[in-house]
């Protein structure tokens, strides 16, 4: 159950939507704002197929639709945290009124991909999707850089390597008749709305994700306001990842979120996490710090490090304090 004090103060009024078809460095300039007030922003005209998105999303409900144990042989075979979950999250225990898929998004990987008789139509969906999506958050992070005045690939070049270990997740929280407890509303003892995805950041550098028309995404407001977002299937939200707060030396922010679950629909989301090679060399970029005339705020790290001490953590855990620089430190990246 959300507690009292982590309830709802506002709707997503205040939450940037910026339309991608205007003039681009008025797209690159909004981009940044968002990135550095809020860390979380809403995408229209983005150009993304709606056929690609709408094949994907009935792939995903006919997946979520399966017996568990269909769900649960999803291939091909791999360890947790990817495949099928139910109810758990990560490595520690978290859990929440979600069901997921899990998948990384290397070409090798998807073009095994194997569910059930439909093998083939979903493997295809879900590799039209990537491309989409992937190529969505690269022209995002273009615009990024080029607002803050940085070589336009500097952050794109990271998600386009080939090694790059990006991951997408399908999110279902049922409605309370299928509540995965198999709890329901006429139980007094039910309470709403429920978690359904605890708070956290996302790790990586750039999220983009898509809902269906049911609401249920809060993001944490730096006033201390929990914000509902409203649900619009023809919209990306696109969220600051650590590394991306990282990279910009604590100018962006990495956005605390969570999913609830009121029980009146279910809710579908798609979720692509843009992340680097897992050898990649993350750091505060040195013309961001001697631009800014700011004292780096943070070590130098690969991604492998990071993930590896990310999961060592709960869901809600703070994993950047960690990696912050000592005072006596110099800064070693060549970046
Ligand atoms: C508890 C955890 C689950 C998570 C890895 C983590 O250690 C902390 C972040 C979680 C998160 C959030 C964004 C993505 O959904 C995810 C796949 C990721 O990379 O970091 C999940 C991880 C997970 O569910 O395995
Ligand atoms: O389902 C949602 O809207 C949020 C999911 C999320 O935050 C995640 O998968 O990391
Ligand atoms: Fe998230």
């Amino acid at each position: 159950m959300v507690k009292e004090s982590q309830k709802i103060v506002a709707l997503d009024q205040d939450i940037p939507v910026i339309d991608m078809s205007q003039e681009r460095l008025r797209v690159s300039m909004q981009i940044v704002k968002a990135c550095e007030s809020i860390g979380f922003f809403k995408v229209v005209n983005h150009g993304v197929d709606p056929d690609v998105i709408s094949r994907m999303e009935q792939e995903s409900i006919n997946f979520f639709a399966k017996p568990v144990l269909e769900k649960k042989s999803v291939g091909p075979v791999v360890n947790r945290p990817f495949g099928y979950g139910l109810k758990d999250i990560g490595l520690k225990g978290d859990i929440g009124e979600v069901e997921y898929l899990l998948l990384h998004t290397n070409p090798l990987f998807l073009s095994q991909l194997s569910s059930g008789n439909d093998s083939t139509k979903f493997g295809s969906a879900v590799t039209c999707y990537v491309e989409a999506v992937k190529q969505l958050a690269c022209e995002i992070l273009d615009l990024t850089a080029e607002g803050l005045r940085l070589p336009p690939h500097t952050f794109s070049k990271l998600i386009r390597a080939v090694d790059s270990d990006s991951v997408l997740r399908f999110n279902h929280y049922p409605s309370s008749d299928q509540f995965l407890s198999g709890a329901n509303l006429s139980d007094k003892s039910v309470s709403l709305p429920r978690v359904g995805f605890g708070e956290h950041t996302d790790p990586q550098i750039l999220t983009v994700l898509r809902s269906n028309g049911v609401g249920g995404l809060q993001v944490a407001f730096p006033d201390g306001r929990w914000v509902s977002v409203s649900p619009d299937p023809s919209v990306f939200c696109v969220n600051v990842g650590d590394l991306l707060q990282v990279m910009t030396n604590g100018r962006f922010l990495s956005v605390r979120h969570r999913a609830v679950t009121t029980g009146h629909a279910s809710r579908l989301s798609m979720a692509y996490f843009a992340g680097p090679s897992v050898h990649a060399k993350i750091g505060p970029l040195p013309t961001i710090v001697t631009a800014a005339d700011q004292p780096r705020l943070y070590r130098t790290f690969t991604w492998a490090d990071y993930k590896k001490f990310a999961y060592s953590l709960g869901l809600g855990d703070n994993r950047l304090d960690i990696f912050r620089s000592r005072v006596d430190e110099e800064d070693e990246l060549g970046f």
